[in-house]
């Protein structure tokens, strides 16, 4: 008698880029039967028939358990959990036509993506879960130094994966791990998103001095004056500290910086190299999400009172009213006085991140008698 197979868990990633296609061969390599949904069908078309997707991960021979569809409808059907990765400025509209498609499934969603909305300054998570009306313990969210390419070479990383449900957060890792490909998981889904999307500014920062060619200790200070900013913002906005010192932070941070495979970072080297912000748009083939997540995060930052000296002059390169030459001398501050330098916990200045957000625990439990939210 010929033994009868298990039908293998289905999964479905919307989005057929770098990183996309990439996370579906993670997931099939764990053990899934992957569908892919590309916009194009000849993308579709070439990940089924040649299993290759030669845009995006030239030389990459894709899962035979992996296969593509140009169809939502078809995409979603019977799909276990939801990966979305999608640039982060289209993903609103991309998540209208899925509303009904997905009205009866509670299956998880998860972003994996690193951007914000630039009208709203929404985290993605909140963006789906504003457009499919869902609950947030069914979201749940992927970041890491996670350069596509490298992964998808099989060479080892390792990720978080968090959602305000425990549970969520399991049943995602358990289901985005392989060999290759380790997942953590928390629930502190601010700072694990935030952590992505903050390091991208400080990878543009870092490719500007590359461009105009300073050296390793300029390249040093932005890294570790920026994981300073990173933590401040991210505190400010409701994150734990301990988020951004880890794999979605400072591991993130570190691999974005050093790596020339980063968008974000070949973005800033041509900043630096004295292109136009515009003409660095039309070079990109692939989406830098930082560019257009520097005004949100700024707006974001002037709400909270947090100072973010290396953003700020990220910005005034991008519009053109800095030069790039200039961005190392005001790393942390243009006042004259020296500083103490202050560290993420507040130490030298005590007026550190942590503090803050022990300030804001305590206002909120004064003030409301409620439990302080973790997220
Ligand atoms: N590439 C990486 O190494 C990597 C790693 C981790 C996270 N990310 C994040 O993943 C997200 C996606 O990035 P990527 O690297 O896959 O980008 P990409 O540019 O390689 O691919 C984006 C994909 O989205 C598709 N797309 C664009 N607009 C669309 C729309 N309106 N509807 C549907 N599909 C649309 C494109 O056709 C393309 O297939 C970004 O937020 C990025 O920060 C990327
Ligand atoms: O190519 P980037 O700059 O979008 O970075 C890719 C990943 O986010 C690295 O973890």
């Amino acid at each position: 008698m010929t033994p009868r197979h298990e039908p293998l868990p289905r999964v479905v990633v919307l989005g057929a880029g770098s990183w996309g296609t990439t996370f579906g061969k993670i997931l099939a390599d764990g053990g899934a039967d992957v569908v892919m949904w590309a916009r194009r069908p000849e993308l579709a078309h070439e990940i089924n028939e040649a299993k290759r997707n030669s845009k995006y991960l030239p030389g990459i021979n894709l899962p035979r358990t992996m296969t593509a569809t140009s169809s939502l409808k078809e995409a979603l059907d019977g799909a276990e959990q939801i990966y979305l990765s999608i640039p982060s400025q289209q993903v609103r509209t991309s998540l209208k036509p899925l509303r009904p498609l997905i009205a009866s499934s509670d299956a998880p969603i998860v972003s994996l993506m690193k951007g914000v909305e630039r009208r709203t300054g929404l985290r993605m998570s909140q963006v789906i879960e504003q457009e499919l009306r869902c609950d947030p313990g069914r979201v749940a969210v992927a970041s890491g130094p996670n350069l596509a390419l490298e992964i998808a070479r099989e060479q080892p990383t390792a990720a978080v994966i968090s959602s305000v449900s425990q549970e969520t957060a399991d049943a995602v890792a358990r289901r985005a791990r392989n060999t290759y490909f380790r997942t953590f998981v928390n629930t502190d889904v601010i700072g694990t998103e935030f952590g992505g999307v903050l390091k991208n500014l400080i990878a543009v920062a870092i490719g500007i001095v590359d461009g105009v060619g300073y050296g390793e200790n300029t390249k040093a200070s932005i890294v570790t004056r920026g994981l300073v900013e990173m933590t401040d913002f991210a505190v400010a906005q409701g994150a734990h500290p301990e988020t951004l010192q880890g794999l979605a932070g400072l591991g993130d941070l570190i691999a974005t910086c050093q790596s020339p495979l980063s968008r974000n970072n070949t973005a800033g080297r041509l900043l630096g190299q004295g292109y136009s912000f515009q003409d660095v748009v039309k070079r990109m083939e692939q989406t830098a999400e930082g560019l257009a997540s520097v005004a949100p995060i700024l707006q974001l930052a002037r709400a909270a009172g947090v100072h973010m000296p290396i953003v700020e002059q990220v910005k005034m390169v991008l519009d053109g009213t800095m030069n790039p030459r200039d961005i190392a001398p005001h790393l942390t501050t243009d006042d004259d006085t020296p500083q103490g330098e202050r560290t993420q916990n507040g130490q030298a200045g005590g007026g550190g991140a942590l503090w803050r957000s022990l300030q804001r625990t305590l206002d909120q439990l004064r003030n409301s008698g409620r439990r302080a939210p973790r997220d």
